[in-house]
């Protein structure tokens, strides 16, 4: 699909700071549609130079009445009206659609949250295709205001089991409105909604594919870096910079330069898997440099995690430096580009908690990935993964023939196994120790089938001394603990249950 097909059908989420913005566009996005979200406060411009053709409206945490409410900028109803662009307001952005046309949004006697209740009302504009009047279904509410009245021309669809507003619709003006989200899976029926809108109401047509996003970033890869331009890359034996590296390799073959440092911190033969899947499997130019006596020696008697990490970072930039300054004596020319994996959770914009006294929660993470190169080098960053999310970037590497077990590893730690032994990494045989326990509780996760299950499982090496028996023998030795997680996305984790 050409780049232009894409962008005609972009659907564009004005992020008002809800939660479960972010998820909106995976939802988008799933249903092969491409979908960007920005802040709610972007200018007219920075809107219209995306040429969308949906805009949907986000929840938040703020009232509309407040002084600071944030709100879509001046000029938007009318740009939207003039280009035919479909809109969809959710939970405050459905508040703020009632308000900035004419309606009433006040503080609601009912306050709903929670899981609800709905009933379709009319049979009006489509957004429930396929139900009748009268039927029933169950949707997740969180709101503290209430749209009183509507502005001219909006009937109500949906009502909830307390009789207020749920849903809404102005198709003349090609305004719709809900005040449950549908994009939680609280909402059993929410994606029928969505995928509804989309293709019944807004004729959007999904075409959004992941080789689709291959081609057209290797092309702008192409496009960027020159005949005689080098450029390195850090892999870590992670998802990320794995699929970002193999991206580039494809693009520009051989003039990207790797590197993977052994820092004595790495898991059980973790340089040997990993150097083998990068030559073997994707045939990446990679030195391997063997630093772990440089790091273990730097680590010697560093108690103090915050001292430890530093002193981490310091040595891997130390590394890279040296790399890079190899690099140029071998090419007689300095590498102009540096290959990082953002990811695009890295740099969507959206609105910090209310009352943090910040306008937007966006910053890049600086400190992602590699951050330490010299700086004399004046690298330009490729980041060819910042428009996806971690489910989609296991998908392109799974397109670019990335073994599948390695897209499925569970992640790691750059400072690596010196975050799992609190105190002295060099005390005794700590490492040898957690190697080995962190091997074999992972192969017995394997071989019970249940990997794939966990987010992440590792074993920690405990500070404290415990009475065992060993053979006929008490013992007195170092404890090590076993945890495993589940995660959807990292940003919140459950006890797995063995
Ligand atoms: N042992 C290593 N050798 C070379 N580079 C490394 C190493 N460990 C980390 N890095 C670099 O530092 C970056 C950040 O490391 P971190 O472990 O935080 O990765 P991440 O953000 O989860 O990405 P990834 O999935 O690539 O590991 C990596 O993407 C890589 O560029």
């Amino acid at each position: 699909m050409e780049a232009q097909a894409v962008k005609s059908n972009l659907v564009l989420i004005l992020d008002y700071g809800s939660q479960y913005t972010h998820l909106i566009t995976r939802r988008i996005r799933s249903l092969s549609v491409f979908s960007l979200c920005i802040s709610g406060t972007s200018s007219l411009k920075s809107i219209t130079d995306l040429n969308p053709s949906v805009i949907i409206l986000s929840g938040g945490p703020h009232s509309v009445h407040a002084q600071d409410a944030p709100c879509f900028p001046d000029g938007f109803v009318e740009y939207v009206e003039k280009t035919g662009i479909f809109v969809l307001g959710i939970c405050y952005g459905f508040q703020l659609i009632v308000q900035k046309l004419g309606g009433q949004v006040a503080i609601g006697e009912k306050q709903e949250y929670g899981r609800m209740t709905i009933e379709v009302v009319k049979d009006y504009g489509g957004l429930f295709k396929g139900k009748n009047i009268g039927d029933k279904q169950v949707v997740w509410m969180s709101h503290g205001d209430e749209a009183v009245k509507l502005p001219a021309g909006f009937e109500v669809v949906a009502r909830s089991e307390q009789g207020g507003v749920a849903a809404v619709a102005n198709p003349g003006r090609r305004f719709y409105g809900l005040q449950y989200h549908p994009e939680v899976t609280h909402s059993p029926e929410g994606m029928e909604l969505l995928r509804h809108f989309l293709f019944d109401i807004c004729d959007v047509s999904a075409g959004w594919k992941m080789e689709d996003v291959m081609e057209e970033e290797i092309k702008v890869i192409k496009g960027m870096v020159g005949p005689d331009d080098h450029v390195i890359c850090a892999l870590s034996g992670g998802v990320d910079s794995t699929v970002a590296a193999t991206l580039v390799h494809k693009a520009i073959g051989d003039r990207l330069h790797c590197i993977f440092v052994d820092n004595g911190l790495l898991r059980y033969k973790e340089q040997e898997r990993v150097m083998g899947t990068f030559e073997r499997d994707l045939h990446l130019p990679v030195t391997c440099v063997d630093a772990s006596v440089q790091f273990l020696s730097e680590l010697k008697g560093v108690t103090d995690p915050e001292k430890k990490r530093k002193i981490i970072g310091k040595e891997f930039i130390s590394i890279f430096d040296a790399f890079a300054h190899d690099l140029e004596k071998k090419l007689g020319t300095k590498p102009s580009y540096l290959v990082q994996g953002t990811l695009y959770p890295d740099v969507i914009e959206s609105c910090p908690p209310p009352g943090s006294g910040r306008t937007h929660s966006h910053t890049i993470k600086s400190h992602h990935n590699v951050g330490g190169l010299p700086k004399d080098m004046k690298l330009k960053l490729i980041e060819p993964l910042k428009l996806l999310f971690k489910d989609e970037v296991r998908e392109l590497g799974r397109i670019l023939d990335v073994p599948v077990a390695f897209l499925k590893r569970h992640p790691f730690p750059g400072p690596g196994l010196a975050v799992r032994i609190p105190g002295d990494v060099t005390q005794g045989n700590a490492l040898e120790i957690l190697r080995q326990v962190d091997e074999i509780f992972i192969q017995a996760i394997k071989e019970g089938g249940i990997y794939d299950e966990i987010w992440q499982a590792f074993a920690v090496f405990l500070p404290i001394k415990t009475t065992g028996v060993q053979g006929d023998q008490r013992t007195h030795s170092n404890a090590v603990a076993l945890r495993a997680v589940t995660s959807q996305d990292g940003m919140t984790a459950d006890w797995y249950y063995f």
